[in-house]
């Protein structure tokens, strides 16, 4: 029994340098006879091809005709005959400026049949015995040039003569993609012709196994152009092969499979370059369930036929298909309606129109009396299969399509169950692939994060997620990629995601907007994204359903969205819902303190809240908690409050109690109070003279504000300490609750005197817990603990895509 070797073009491009394929047919040789068939070398059917067409244009081809020479240059071997042949042709074709399919056959195969000549003069060269064959006396085929069809009976019979005459020899190489008509004209088999001689080769001779070597390490999960993590398969049965060769696996060919699972004969992928590698074996033997591999149609389009009045009808599928079927038009994947007689499918992109004239023709007079309305063609559309998937798990990579704003145009699944195809936008094809290869193949999945704000809390922040990265892609199988980093006045990307040194990235200014970060995800594919607010700005807020709309889920450490009026709110969350994103803000209240998540599952399992009091700023904690004890003047106070990254950007928030009035209002919005931030009944603790300053001026002139505390402070007596409180009660069953912030002096023994650092306490009363509220208390403000909660939330989000 022998094997039979099959090289590409790119195998043996590099056959003048590169000794691999030599000792590869060594090896081989010396356990089994082999028969080896090639393609042409390197890109020559291409440089035909182009020679052809200048030719027909009469435009001058001199130079290309060297290109092919050079190319196809072996010093022991003359290739006059077929460079003679060339070069008629040529004249002949200039000469009339058009040529036939029958001429482009009779042109192509010298390729083939130069590079057969060649291999078989190089391994002489080495001592290797080589038997040179012209396949074009092999394979038959009829008159179809270009794309001739095999005919089985003759080429079995042919090839069967040949090899019993050449018994003796161990070594045979030919030509593939080129055969003959009875009439012995040459012809060629079309796209993956060579695969298909060695395949029908294997069969005829009954040989143990196809070795097919290409330029790559065998079949991936995925393209790994396109999905860096893709992973080589080990094995395939003849079913998923043929699958993938269908719906676009570029290095199969359906063609090829059929002739060997006739006999089982093995076939291995493997590469020329790298020998080391075992490649991908397609076989009979069964392999486990589940998904393989993930193929792309591109060159195609959406035929879509709409025809409600011949709803009923029988006969109109028979009709569409067999006028396609007598023009030789070929349809892959197929999706039908039945209460709107609408019928999709997809062809190649090349045969779209001819599709679309064919069927109006075959429908004009169901045009005539309109039971057909339109026949359209969408060119616009890719088709991504997921070989191996079952409809039973489909619902997986399904969700996470549409998570990433990718809706399938239509999808089916094949007969056997082991295949499901998806037609959607061209345009969404990569970052599909990305989406469903990270969802199914277990690899991690990753995570996209644009960080806006690179202050306090968001430096710390990526700094966080920087260290812990690493953890997380063990444990929990999540890759977090921060692409984007934006300050106030310019955004950096980074393609490979921000690492330790980011600090240093930021030298050169840039002048991006923030829609630049929209731009860079869709030009770059990125899925599972999440925008990260880490500012106090008010115009960002105002962009957040920009990013929702392209995407992208949202958490923040900002309060503002949270704060703007009613009407905003409800529109974020009803854009929230239609677009199915989510938005994060466990920060808002009580920085890294569990408190939003728990006060919303209290409201959600039907507790009633009736009161929430305490101490909400953490700023205002540490400032009262040190000033009511120490002898220390308040600036000196507030600018150590400042510098522990405890206060706002501007800390007038925090000393006008607006930061607390925010706390109030969000905490009461959980409870589906509609209050607004003016119903708030707020104690500013700001001297009028220091309102209407600039940030800069007022933190310049912190010593002007001494005088003010000292006279708060005076009034205390000796058992008590200043706190600034927030409360919010009423009926919370009704629409709105009162909400009010002061300040207020306390017993230092009571529980809120007894605070210390930056503590915020949050007492939650409830109907089931009566007069013993749920107390929540701990660091209400610092950069560590606010950063934590932020990355918390990402996680929440991210475990969830
Ligand atoms: N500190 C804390 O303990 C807590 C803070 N928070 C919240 O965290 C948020 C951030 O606070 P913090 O880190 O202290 O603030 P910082 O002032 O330290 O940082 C703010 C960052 O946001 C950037 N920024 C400002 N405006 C814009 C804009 N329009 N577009 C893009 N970027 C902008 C700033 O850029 P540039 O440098 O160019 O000005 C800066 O990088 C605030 O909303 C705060 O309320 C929440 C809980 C606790
Ligand atoms: N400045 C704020 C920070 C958290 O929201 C506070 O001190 O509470």
């Amino acid at each position: 029994m022998s094997k039979v070797l099959k090289f590409g073009g790119k195998s043996l491009a590099s056959l003048h340098t590169n000794k691999n394929l030599l000792n590869i047919i060594a090896n081989y040789l010396e356990t089994s006879s082999l028969i080896i068939v090639v393609s042409a070398i390197g890109n020559t059917t291409d440089l035909l091809l182009e020679l052809l067409e200048k030719a027909k244009a009469n435009k001058p081809y001199a130079d290309h005709l060297q290109e092919l020479k050079a190319l196809n240059f072996y010093p022991q071997i003359n290739t006059e005959e077929h460079f003679k042949l060339i070069e008629n042709i040529l004249q002949g074709v200039s000469l009339i400026q058009d040529y036939s399919p029958k001429v482009q056959d009779l042109l192509l195969a010298q390729g083939e049949l130069i590079s057969s000549k060649v291999v078989t003069q190089l391994l002489l060269n080495h001592g290797l015995k080589a038997t040179f064959v012209n396949s074009t006396q092999l394979i038959k085929t009829d008159a179809y040039f270009t794309a001739a069809n095999v005919n089985e009976t003759l080429t079995e019979l042919a090839v069967q003569t040949e090899f019993e005459k050449l018994a003796d020899k161990k070594l045979i190489v030919l030509g593939g993609f080129i055969g003959s008509t009875a009439e012995n004209e040459v012809t060629t088999l079309g796209r993956n012709g060579s695969n298909l001689t060695a395949a029908l080769i294997a069969n005829y001779t009954q040989a143990e196994e196809f070795l097919n070597f290409t330029h790559v390490d065998g079949i991936y999960t995925a393209n790994p152009e396109w999905v860096a993590s893709a992973k080589r398969i080990e094995h395939l049965n003849y079913s998923e092969a043929n699958e993938l060769a269908t719906f676009g696996a570029s290095i199969l060919h359906a063609k090829t499979i059929v002739p060997l699972i006739e006999k089982k004969i093995p076939l291995r992928i493997l590469n020329t370059l790298n020998p080391e590698s075992t490649g991908t074996l397609i076989s009979a033997e069964p392999t486990p369930n589940g998904v393989k591999s993930l193929t792309v149609l591109q060159n195609v389009a959406l035929i879509n036929f709409h025809g409600k009045g011949l709803f009923g009808k029988v006969g109109v599928d028979a009709r569409i298909f067999n006028a396609l079927a007598k023009n030789n038009i070929s349809v892959s994947v197929i999706s039908q309606g039945s209460s709107e007689r609408g019928l999709g499918f997809v062809v190649n992109d090349s045969e779209a129109a001819s599709a679309k004239e064919i069927l109006e023709y075959e429908f004009q007079q169901d045009f005539y009396t309109k039971d057909v309305e339109n026949i359209s063609i969408n060119n616009n559309i890719a088709v991504v299969s997921i070989i191996g998937q079952d409809l039973k798990s489909f619902h997986k990579p399904y969700s996470a399509l549409v998570k990433n704003g990718i809706v399938p145009i239509l999808f089916n699944n094949s007969v056997s169950g082991k295949n499901i195809s998806l037609v959607i936008e061209k345009a969404q094809f990569k970052k599909a692939l990305h989406v469903i290869h990270g969802q199914i193949f277990g690899v991690n999945k990753t995570v996209n994060i644009a960080i806006v704000g690179k202050g306090t809390v968001g430096s710390v922040l990526i700094d966080q997620i920087i260290a812990s990265k690493n953890q997380i892609a063990e444990r929990k199988n999540i890759d977090l990629n921060i692409f984007a980093i934006a300050n106030s006045h310019s955004v950096y990307f980074s393609t490979n995601g921000f690492n330790t040194d980011w600090q240093d990235q930021f030298q050169t200014p840039q002048t991006n907007s923030l829609s630049s970060i929209i731009e860079y995800a869709k030009e770059h594919h990125l899925e599972n994204l999440i925008l990260i607010d880490n500012t106090a700005a008010e115009s960002l807020p105002n962009r957040y359903n920009d990013f929702i709309n392209n995407g992208f889920d949202i958490v923040s450490s900002n309060k503002i969205a949270n704060t703007l009026s009613f009407e905003f709110y409800k529109n974020l969350r009803e854009n929230l819902k239609k677009n199915q994103k989510q938005y994060l803000y466990e920060t808002n209240v009580g920085a890294g303190l569990p408190l939003i998540d728990n006060i919303k599952l209290l409201h959600l399992s039907g507790e009633n809240i009736t009161k929430i009091k305490g101490v909400f700023s953490g700023t205002l904690s540490y400032i009262f908690n040190l000033f009511s004890v120490e002898n220390k003047p308040f600036s000196e106070v507030l600018r150590a409050a400042i510098e522990k990254g405890f206060t706002e950007p501007d800390p007038r928030d925090d000393l006008s109690g607006t930061d607390v009035a925010r706390k109030l209002l969000i905490l009461a919005r959980e409870l589906d109070l509609e209050n607004e931030l003016q119903d708030i009944s707020i104690q500013n603790l700001i001297p009028s003279e220091f309102q209407s300053l600039t940030v800069q001026e007022f933190l310049a002139q912190l010593s002007g504000l001494n005088n003010h505390y000292d006279d708060l402070k005076q009034q205390l007596k000796s058992n008590e300490v200043l706190r600034y409180v927030g409360e919010l009660s009423g009926d919370l069953q009704q629409q709105k609750g009162v909400l009010e912030t002061k300040l207020i002096k306390v017993d230092k023994n009571s529980a809120l005197g007894q605070l210390s650092g930056s503590d915020s306490i949050f007492e939650i009363y409830t109907e089931s817990y009566g007069d013993r509220p749920i107390i929540i208390q701990g660091a209400g403000a610092g950069a560590h603990v606010t950063a934590r909660g932020v990355f918390g939330d990402i996680l929440r989000l991210a475990e969830k895509k």
